[in-house]
């Protein structure tokens, strides 16, 4: 397969250098970039993208893909579907499945799935404890051997911190990170908002700050001491901004992460009722989301996730209190992304490229992320003009639980390519 994209504005992070020209790739690889292309060869296809970000694909360290065990929610195939139309090229699926994926051959399944069927790059995450029960440590060298890039316990936090510091020095001997959902499991009490005047008014359990706070302290701290790679997921709250900002005044091997719910809304913006607006942790004060915006604009943030987490229907029309927490994310974050932060000036395309493949691509140690002679064809073209609205119901994903339903956007996937293949394609 050979593919020519023409008259892009091609970004790419890792020389920094943002210039409209064409790319070219045959086999998988970046063969040519930059000025006009015109390849010895017709080739198999040619992609205008005059108008267009080609940026690096895209890679999502955060996704539920719910295989095995709540195929009903999602699977590895029609998760890395919407991943493609979403203009990720990789994606990293959470381990609370059913069962949890403790141990290798878990690892095997999800990866012999993804590589049978999937249109981009799955690779699955190892937890941290069996079952996800915080009691003792899941197989997490058998599960390095067979290639999971991180491990977490996403979903809940380990709170036995003597068991936790074993699993950060496994991960620190063997170079992977540890991703960290931060949240104290005896603090969050049945909490299912943000602690404010609008849990108050509704009469909902709170979820306070320091529910996140002092596990983003304890883990900083546990990082600091064992030289684990620390990841923390879904930063929500003004101080955890404060502290990874110190952590990297003292050089701490500790990274950052923001998804789109909680840069776009705050607690102010809930519809009473709608569990769209139930997720984990909580959409907090302008306060908090002012701080994050800063912090994404700083560079104190360095990656920008989606947080997948798709639920069904019927589970989604309980109650506040009983539905459970979560939305999906993976075809709304360019547009969110677009909308929020690089139209309003908040980070440039190029910030947008970093935050979104390249630090991401680092973080795994994968060589993606880049737009380079010789890389791997992994491309996502985006038009930042185009304006629409986000309609649940055209989501490949079958989860359809979002509060973004009929949001007004800019920002649209126009093709994503993976390993020298067009996996997606607006038409
Ligand atoms: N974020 C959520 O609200 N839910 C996630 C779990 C998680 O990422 O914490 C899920 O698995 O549904
Ligand atoms: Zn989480």
């Amino acid at each position: 397969m050979k593919i020519l994209i023409q008259k892009g504005r091609i970004l790419n992070p890792s020389d920094q250098t943002d210039e409209v020209g064409d790319i070219y790739m045959e086999d998988g690889v970046i063969k040519e970039k930059g000025g006009t292309i015109t390849p010895e060869e017709t080739p198999d296809k040619v992609i205008s993208a005059e108008g267009c970000y080609v940026m690096p694909g895209l890679i999502d360290l955060h996704v539920h893909l719910r295989d095995p065990g709540l195929t009903h929610k999602e699977d590895v195939l029609t998760g890395a579907r919407a991943a493609a139309r979403g203009g990720f090229t990789t994606i990293l699926a959470m381990p609370n499945t059913k069962p949890v994926i403790d141990c290798a051959d878990r690892v095997e399944y999800v990866h012999n799935k993804a590589r049978e069927l999937a249109p981009v790059h799955v690779l699955q995450i190892g937890a941290v404890t069996k079952q996800q029960k915080g009691e003792e440590l899941a197989d997490i060298e058998g599960m390095i051997q067979a290639g999971i890039p991180a491990i977490s316990e996403d979903g809940k936090s380990v709170m036995n911190m003597k068991l936790y510091r074993e699993a950060m020095e496994i991960a620190a001997k063997h170079d992977i990170p540890v991703f960290a959902h931060c949240e104290d499991q005896n603090m969050v009490n049945g909490g299912c908002v943000n602690e404010d005047e609008h849990s108050r008014e509704l009469g909902l359990p709170g979820i306070t700050n320091s529910v996140e706070d002092v596990i983003v302290a304890r883990d900083i701290v546990l990082a600091k001491e064992t030289g684990a790679r620390l990841h923390l997921c879904h930063c929500s709250t003004k101080d955890s901004v404060r502290m990874i900002q110190l952590a990297k005044e003292e050089n701490l091997p500790v990274t950052g992460e923001v998804c789109p719910h909680h840069f776009t809304l705050t607690s102010d913006d809930m519809v009473p009722g709608d569990t769209n607006y139930k997720m984990n942790p909580p959409l907090r004060t302008k306060e908090d989301k002012d701080a994050l915006l800063k912090g994404l604009k700083e560079d104190i943030f360095d990656v920008i996730s989606t947080d997948h987490a798709p639920h069904t229907r019927e589970e989604k029309q309980k109650t506040m209190t009983e539905a459970p927490f979560g939305i999906v994310g993976l075809e709304t974050a360019v547009a969110l992304t677009v909308t929020e932060l690089v139209d309003k000036g908040v980070i440039t395309p190029m910030q947008m490229a970093e935050k979104m493949s390249y630090n991401p691509a680092r973080i795994i140690g994968s060589d993606r992320g880049r737009l380079e002679v010789g890389s791997p064809a992994d491309i996502t073209i985006i038009d930042p003009e185009a304006e629409y609205v986000i309609d649940s119901m055209s989501f490949l994903s079958k989860g359809k639980n979002t509060p973004f339903d009929g949001r007004k956007v800019k920002g649209l996937v126009k093709a994503t390519i993976c390993d020298g293949k067009v996996v997606y394609q607006q038409d």
